[in-house]
């Protein structure tokens, strides 16, 4: 079976560009945020559901994010539900991904792999980490979210410190030559671990 890896970390620290480079170098991904823009398009399966609850956030035949970040911007209690018809449903596609994966290694990118308890099924977990202040600069700059918005991701999350606390690797994404080299560290020390079992 596929090596598991989990990738994590806050808002906007890097998780997707790590990923890139864990690709690059022969591991299969799989990616969360991937996974949601697919069962919100049209046909997904998040799109009856939500449109049962906020048809104000369907357009199209697909969840709408601008309408769906402003029915969670209005209403606190919003996030939990949508959370609870959108997460089971990643875990099954992540469970299929995982299942048919013939790599060596299987990077899973999981914004919220320690809030939803997701580590049960990851071999590993590498965290992504930068300065706040350059992720927050980052965020804002890719116009996307509101510094509200933002915010109340943030507030969502575990702080970082208690996810690098857990993880078993860290990697600093403050250059791509820098995060580059440690993922080669990372997958270096997994095949060690790999040929030592
Ligand atoms: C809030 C929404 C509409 C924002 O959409 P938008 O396109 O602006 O951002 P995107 O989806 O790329 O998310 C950006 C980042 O926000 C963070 N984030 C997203 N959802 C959540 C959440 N429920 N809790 C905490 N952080 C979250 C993650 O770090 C994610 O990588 C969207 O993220 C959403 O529908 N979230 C609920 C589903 C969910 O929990 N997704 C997380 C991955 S399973
Ligand atoms: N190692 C790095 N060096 C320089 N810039 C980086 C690095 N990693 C990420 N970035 C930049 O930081 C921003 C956020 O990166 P990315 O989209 O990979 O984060 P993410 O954690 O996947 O975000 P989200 O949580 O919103 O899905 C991007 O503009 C990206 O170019």
């Amino acid at each position: 079976m596929s090596f598991r890896l989990g990738l994590t970390g806050s808002i906007g620290m890097g998780k997707s560009t790590t990923a890139a480079l864990f690709a690059e170098q022969g591991c299969a991904v799989w990616d969360a945020d991937a996974a949601v823009h697919k069962l919100y398009g049209p046909g997904g399966a998040a799109v009856a559901p939500i449109g049962a609850l906020w048809p104000e956030a369907i357009s199209g035949g697909a969840v709408a994010r601008p309408a769906l970040k402003e029915i969670i911007a209005q209403d606190a209690g919003a996030l939990p539900r949508i959370e609870a018809i959108v997460h089971p449903l990643v875990a099954q596609d992540r469970a299929d991904f995982g299942r048919q994966s013939v790599a060596e290694i299987t990077v899973f990118d999981i914004p919220l792999l320690y809030e939803t308890g997701g580590t049960a099924q990851m071999d590993a977990v590498v965290c992504v980490f930068v300065a706040p202040e350059v992720q927050r600069a980052r965020v804002l700059a890719r116009g996307t979210m509101t510094e509200a918005q933002f915010a109340q991701i943030l507030a969502n999350q575990m702080p970082i410190a208690e996810k690098r606390r857990r993880a078993d690797y860290e990697i600093e994404t403050d250059t791509l030559s820098h995060a580059r080299a440690q993922v080669q560290e990372v997958l270096r020390d997994i095949k060690v671990r790999l040929a030592d079992a």
